[in-house]
C-alpha cells in the first residue's frame, strides 16, 4: 500500500532557518546537502537550497516548546521530527538542540538523524526492518549501507 501523501513535484526546495552550536554552519550544510543526497539517488528527485523560509522543507535547531505542538524533551528522548509533505509547515524538519549533534560516532550523527527525517519529510512511515533508515531506532554505525531495498521501493511508490 502507499505509505502516506508525497510531494506533487519532483524539485524539492530547503531552508535552513536555526543552526545548531555543536558544529560549524559549513558542516551543518553539507550534512544535510548529504542527506538528502541519498534520497535524490534512489528516486527522482531533486532538491535545491534556497535562502527562504517558504521553501518546501524548513530544517531548524529548536528546543523544548518551539511553535509546534510537539514539543521537544531535553536530551535523549526524541532527537528530531518532521511533517509529511504539504503546504505550510508540511515538510518541515526539526533537530532537537539540546542533544549532541556531530559529525562522527559521539553524540548523534546528524547526517544519519537528517536522512532518517527527511524520509518523513518525503512521506515514509518506519519500517520493522532493522536494515531499513526508516527503523525507528537511531544506530550510529548505520552511515554505511544506509538505504535498504525497502526504503529504495517506498520512495519509488507513486500514489
Ligand atoms: C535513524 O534516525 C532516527 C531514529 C530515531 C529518531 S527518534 O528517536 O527521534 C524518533 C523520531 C522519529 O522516528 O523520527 C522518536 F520517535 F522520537 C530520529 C531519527
Ligand atoms: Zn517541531
Ligand atoms: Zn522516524
Amino acid at each position: 500500500h502507499i505509505q502516506g501523501t508525497r510531494w506533487n513535484k519532483n524539485v524539492i526546495t530547503y531552508s535552513i532557518a536555526r543552526y545548531t552550536r555543536d558544529l560549524p554552519r559549513n558542516t551543518v550544510d553539507s550534512l544535510v546537502q548529504s542527506a538528502f543526497s541519498v534520497w535524490a539517488r534512489a528516486s527522482s528527485l531533486t532538491f535545491v537550497r534556497s535562502r527562504s523560509r517558504n521553501a518546501d522543507i524548513v530544517v531548524e535547531f529548536v528546543t523544548a516548546a518551539h511553535g509546534d505542538l510537539y514539543p521537544f524533551d531535553g536530551p535523549r528522548g526524541t532527537l528530531a521530527h518532521a511533517f509529511g509533505p504539504g503546504l505550510g509547515v508540511g515538510g518541515d524538519t526539526h533537530f532537537d538542540d539540546d542533544e549532541h549533534w556531530t559529525a562522527g560516532e559521539t553524540g548523534f550523527n546528524l547526517f544519519v538523524v537528517a536522512a532518517h527525517e527527511f524520509g518523513h519529510a518525503l512521506g515514509l512511515k518506519h519500517s520493522r526492518n532493522p536494515k531499513s533508515l526508516m527503523y525507528p531506532t537511531y544506530k550510529p554505525s548505520r552511515s554505511a549501507n544506509l538505504l535498504s531495498r525497502e526504503d529504495v521501493a517506498n520512495i519509488n511508490q507513486n500514489p
